[in-house]
């Protein structure tokens, strides 16, 4: 594989209680490029998604082994510091989630807790992450009205403006377009693509034609393992596992 490795699991293992969820997962993702998870439901995706920062350890029945390095750092260390391990490692959710706040607020949010209090910056800040997530447009004559004012689609990009904010080097997004119309998920792959040229972002979908649209490489996982990582050109044209070609032929899912 080409280009440098900005998140890297080895072995690692995750239960819930008794659940062995992920089993001996070792993948590497590549520095900004997309990377998808798909595989069918049930099948660990979303919680490997949540071991990239740290989200699993929100949930108290979760136990890990194995490691996973960011930078080649150990995000388990005793040392790390799992809040700005989620900042460098965004997160966006199925459901669009803005706060209860105006569009400007959702974005001045993550730097106000930092301490950013020079509104000049802040508009700046605000601006240029609202155009990073292709929303400034269509919102710059109404930034004090609700989040919540905004269709589903914008929320979601309102979202993703919220992560850009705090400048990270990693977006999760766990089926961000699930709750989305046609129109609506096309332009969020479209962002995707375009983040992607500054961030690495990593996708969970169910959608394989999204997949196979807005990421350049694929992992496949069954039943808590990944059976196959590759370009997604590979995985999709030519995959080395009859299991992933089942699964993309729509054998079974
Ligand atoms: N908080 C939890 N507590 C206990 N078991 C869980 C928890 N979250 C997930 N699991 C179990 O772990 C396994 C993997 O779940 P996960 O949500 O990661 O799969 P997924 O591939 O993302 O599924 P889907 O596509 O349906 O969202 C499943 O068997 C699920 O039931």
């Amino acid at each position: 594989m080409t280009g440098s490795t900005i998140l890297e699991t080895t072995n690692l293992n995750l239960w819930y209680g008794q659940k062995h969820a992920l089993i001996d997962i070792s993948i590497r993702i590549p520095k900004n490029r997309v990377t998808a998870l798909i595989g069918p439901s049930g099948c660990g995706k979303s919680t490997l998604l949540r071991c990239f920062n740290r989200m699993n350890d929100l949930i108290d029945s979760s136990s890990v082994t194995g490691e996973i390095r960011f930078n080649g750092n150990d995000i388990h260390d005793p040392r790390a510091d799992v809040y700005a391990i989620r900042e460098k490692i965004g997160m966006v959710f199925q459901k669009p989630n803005p706060f209860p706040k105006s569009i400007y607020e959702n974005v001045a949010y993550g730097p106000r807790i930092h301490g950013m209090r020079e509104k000049g910056t802040l508009d700046r800040i605000v601006e240029e992450s609202l155009k990073g997530a292709a929303l400034w447009d269509e919102v710059k004559d109404r930034l004090h009205e609700p989040a919540l004012s905004l269709s589903g689609g914008q929320q979601q990009r309102l979202c993703i403006a919220r992560c850009l904010a705090v400048e990270p080097e990693a977006i999760l997004m766990d089926e961000p377009c699930s709750a989305l119309d046609p129109i609506a998920t096309a332009k969020i792959e479209d962002l995707i693509i375009q983040i992607a040229r500054e961030h690495t972002v990593v996708i969970v979908t169910h959608n394989m034609q999204q997949a196979a649209r807005a990421s350049d490489y694929t992992g496949f996982m069954y039943l808590g393992r990944l059976v196959e990582f590759d370009k997604t050109t590979k995985i999709f044209e030519d995959p080395g596992e009859e299991l992933t070609e089942n699964y993309i032929t729509g054998r079974f899912g």
